[in-house]
Order: C-alpha cells, then sequence, then structure tokens
C-alpha cells in the first residue's frame, strides 16, 4: 500500500468545542502522523479560494462564512493509505449519516458545521497542503 499525504483542518465548530487533543488522537491511534500542523484564522479570500470549486453551490456563502467564524488547526498527515484513512475516520459529511465512532458522528451535529475537513483524492490532498503549507512547514518524519 502506497504512503500519502493528505490534508486535514480541524474545523472552528471543533475548536470552538475544544477537542483539537481529541481529534488528534483518532489519527495518531490510526497509525497517521502530523507531518505539518499550525493553527490559523482564514481571511475571507482564503477561505473562498480554499472552496473554489463549490462557489456555485447554494452553501457557498454560508461555508466562507462558517470558515472564517474562528481559528482553524490544518494539518498535513501522512501514512499507508493516508487519504482513505483520513475519510473513513472523518465519517460522512452529513453527521447524521456519520457511522458510529467517526469523529463526525462523535464531534458535530449539521452538515454545514462537521468538526473536520479532509482532501477527496492524492491528487487534491497535494494541492491542498501546498494551499497552507510552504514546503519548509512540512517535515519528514526521520525518527
Ligand atoms: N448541502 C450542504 N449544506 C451545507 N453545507 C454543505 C452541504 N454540502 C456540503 N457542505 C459543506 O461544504 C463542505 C464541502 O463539501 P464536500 O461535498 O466537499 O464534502 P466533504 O468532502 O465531505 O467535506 P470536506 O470537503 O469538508 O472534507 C462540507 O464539509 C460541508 O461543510
Amino acid at each position: 500500500m502506497a504512503l500519502e499525504r493528505t490534508l486535514s483542518i480541524i474545523k472552528p465548530d471543533a475548536v470552538a468545542k475544544n477537542v483539537i487533543g481529541a481529534i488528534v488522537n483518532r489519527f495518531e491511534t490510526a497509525g497517521l502522523r502530523i507531518v505539518g500542523q499550525k493553527m490559523m484564522h482564514l481571511s475571507k479570500e482564503q477561505a473562498e479560494g480554499f472552496y473554489a470549486e463549490h462557489k456555485e453551490r447554494p452553501f457557498f456563502a454560508a461555508l466562507v462564512e462558517f470558515m472564517t467564524s474562528g481559528p482553524i488547526v490544518v494539518m498535513a498527515l501522512e501514512g499507508e493509505d493516508a487519504v482513505r484513512k483520513n475519510r473513513e475516520i472523518m465519517g460522512a459529511t452529513n453527521p447524521q449519516e456519520a457511522a458510529a465512532g467517526t469523529l463526525r458522528a462523535d464531534f458535530a451535529e449539521t452538515i454545514d458545521e462537521n468538526a473536520v475537513h479532509g482532501s477527496d483524492a492524492v491528487e487534491s490532498a497535494a494541492r491542498e497542503i501546498a494551499y497552507f503549507f510552504s514546503d519548509e512547514e512540512v517535515c519528514a518524519r526521520t525518527r
């Protein structure tokens, strides 16, 4: 199985609930390693740029408003099959449909405030990691 990297975001609702550590623990327990991490408060332009593929969707303005409502934690995660594994740990986009024991089942209530983001493919992961991190900010785990 391939060693991959993926982007994870702990969204403003989960940061406000003070569950950063609980969420990080799920990733580490599943064997994913953090290779980049920072807290940011996105500007409107940064949030619009990140979610540009959704700009024609009816929920776009609300999504940007939510993502700029407070700080987030962005992480580059590395591991075997990291993209799929991260999405499995997150659960379905709509927390009402998320499997028991997933992050969205445990830490989110609604589809518009759903605790976490995870890249959906290796290609989008590379683009999304580069959106938030310079090369120097992503560190190889050498020991
Ligand atoms: N019908 C909707 N109503 C409100 N917000 C939505 C809706 N669909 C998606 N969103 C918001 O837009 C985000 C991006 O939607 P997308 O379809 O890419 O879901 P996802 O890939 O599961 O989530 P993410 O990209 O955040 O990991 C969702 O996480 C959610 O916050």
